[in-house]
């Protein structure tokens, strides 16, 4: 139980009715999920408008009821608080409700397109095997401490943001790394939270469904900086062309690393196998575990970030060589037959053309490169054509296949996808709308040493189709059947 005017703190109130004297037994933006002496927060979604569940909540229990147009109607006893943004004011109660736990840890938080959840998952590994007690609240799953629990978001809404990050505070974790991801920016969802630091990766197409144009897209990032306070620091990638756009206007004390032109954190990438990286990291030889060029960013946003937070350097280095790679990024198997099966969660254009680079870098004989790729339904029609492209570009073989067709029909989705292979691959292709069978085709047609990319779902343990969620998972997929072919 809180009282209501406590939790107002810092939100930029329009008007009042009723007292702001009574107590809260919690805050919920889900009419569905009120109950007694609750506080209803009406949003505008992308499918319905909150305030139009209003009346519903009173009549499940709530007391008192955030919105940004009063109803016509005002209940006796309810307090209805008026407020431009009720996004913004949610993210502040949140914080009020728990009592501001992102001040009581050091918060720091990771944006851009793509490896957010390495860098977030790698930091939370680094810091754990330092002594630290950390947490995590990544797209692949949420720790406080050593208790693991499942993501729904990347980055989830502000109260279990901070209902998180209460939890930790109260495990006496000091540490906590995020991912924050675009939407989450956009809806508020990290507002009110205090961070020690941030961290900005890459910019590349994706979410175009979502965000208007490029530039919305880059600014609605770029706001997360512009947020950070003066004694947080800004860390960004300077070989980005988006890189020095993230820091323009920011106060936080900005930091840069780069493979590529000058930056704060520096490395030169000494040499690149299947089986790691030996990075100079400024001016130290480093061996890591991690494959590819796009790893050696993502290593130097961790090392940067060490250091950034106090960690001596020497120490920081040797945490790094022991750094084991992260579910579903880069996760491979070598079967009997030296069948190399990959899984990444490679779903953007970008992401899949540095996946398949690497491959192609880090390949020693003359194998074959088989590649199984789909693109979600319901997410971002115009990456389809390109991410097709892609594969048959950089692969020998490439299967087009389902990932997560959602309510739309996995044919069409293919459709669209083949739209954009180039006459010339057209030999390279094909297209095998159940998953199972698109890989089991793969493992089929590879022979001894042969590479088998499996692109999109990662970690995912579910294909969802039609709003339901079956069981799916690549990695599991992949063994079973190259086991059964005993391959
Ligand atoms: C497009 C989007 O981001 N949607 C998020 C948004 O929901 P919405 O705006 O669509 O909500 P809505 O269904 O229109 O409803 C509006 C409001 O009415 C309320 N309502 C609705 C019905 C009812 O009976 N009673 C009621 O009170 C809803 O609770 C909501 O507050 O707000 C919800 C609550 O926070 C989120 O769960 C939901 O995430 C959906 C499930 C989603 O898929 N989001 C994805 C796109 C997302 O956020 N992804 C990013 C990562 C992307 C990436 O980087 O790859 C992430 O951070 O996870
Ligand atoms: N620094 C990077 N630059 C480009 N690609 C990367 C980078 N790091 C990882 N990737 C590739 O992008 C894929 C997704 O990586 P990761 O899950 O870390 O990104 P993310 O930003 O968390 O994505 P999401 O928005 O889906 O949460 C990886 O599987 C890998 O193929
Ligand atoms: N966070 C991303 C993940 C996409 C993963 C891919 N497997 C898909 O389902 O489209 C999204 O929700 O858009
Ligand atoms: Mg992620």
């Amino acid at each position: 139980m809180k009282i209501l005017k406590d939790i107002l703190y810092k939100v930029a109130i329009e008007s009042v009715t009723g007292s702001t004297d009574i107590a809260i037994h919690k805050i919920d933006f889900d009419s569905r999920k009120i109950e007694e002496n609750d506080l209803f927060v009406a949003i505008r979604g992308s499918l319905s408008d909150g305030h139009d569940f209003i009346e519903k909540a009173i009549q499940l229990g709530a007391t008192a009821i955030i919105c940004d147009t009063l109803p016509e109607k005002l209940e006796k006893g309810i307090t209805y608080i008026k407020v431009q943004d009720t996004n913004a004011a949610l993210a502040f109660m949140a914080a009020n409700f728990f009592e501001n736990p992102s001040e009581k840890l050091k918060l720091v938080g990771v944006t851009g397109t793509n490896g957010k959840t390495t860098i977030a998952s790698l930091l939370f590994q680094l810091f754990e095997n330092a002594g630290f007690k950390v947490g995590l609240l990544s797209t692949v799953k949420i720790m406080v401490d050593k208790i693991e629990y499942k993501a729904t978001h990347t980055t989830p809404d502000s109260i279990t943001i901070n209902y998180y990050l209460n939890e930790m505070v109260k495990a006496g974790v000091t540490h906590c790394f995020m991912e924050v991801s675009s939407h989450g920016i956009h809806q508020k969802r990290t507002e009110a939270l205090h961070f020690v630091g941030g961290i900005f990766t890459n910019l590349s197409h994706d979410h175009l469904d979502y965000h208007p144009t490029f530039a919305e897209y880059r600014d609605v990032k770029k706001s997360f900086f512009d947020s950070l306070p003066k004694t947080a620091f800004a860390l960004s990638n300077s070989d980005d062309k988006n890189g020095a756009v993230m820091l323009q206007n920011t106060v936080a004390r900005k930091r840069t690393y780069a493979l590529k032109t000058y930056a704060d954190f520096k490395a030169i990438i000494l040499e690149s196998q299947m089986s790691g990286l030996l990075l100079k990291v400024n001016e130290n030889e480093v061996w890591v575990k991690l494959i590819g060029t796009f790893n050696a960013y993502n290593v130097l946003a961790i090392y940067g970030t060490a250091i950034e937070l106090g960690m001596d350097s020497l120490e920081a280095l040797r945490l790094l060589s022991d750094l084991e790679s992260v579910s579903g990024r880069f996760q491979y198997i070598i079967s009997e037959s030296n069948i190399t099966a990959i899984v990444d969660y490679a779903h953007t254009p970008d992401a899949l053309e540095n996946v398949l680079k690497t491959i192609e870098d880090v390949r020693t004989k003359n194998e074959q490169l088989i590649t199984v790729v789909g693109c979600g339904g319901n997410r971002d029609k115009t990456k389809r054509p390109i991410m097709s492209k892609i594969a048959t570009d950089l692969s020998d073989k490439a299967i087009l296949t389902s990932d997560n067709p959602r309510n739309e029909n996995p044919e069409v989705i293919l459709d669209e996808m083949e739209r954009g292979v180039e006459p010339q691959n057209y030999k390279k292709m094909l297209r095998i709308t159940d998953r199972k069978q698109a890989i089991k085709t793969a493992c089929q047609l590879a022979q001894p040493n042969d590479i088998i990319l499996i692109a999109g779902k990662g970690h995912e343990t579910y294909q969802e189709v039609n709003g339901v969620r079956h069981h799916f998972d690549d990695m599991e997929t992949v063994k079973e059947i190259l086991e059964q072919l005993g391959k």
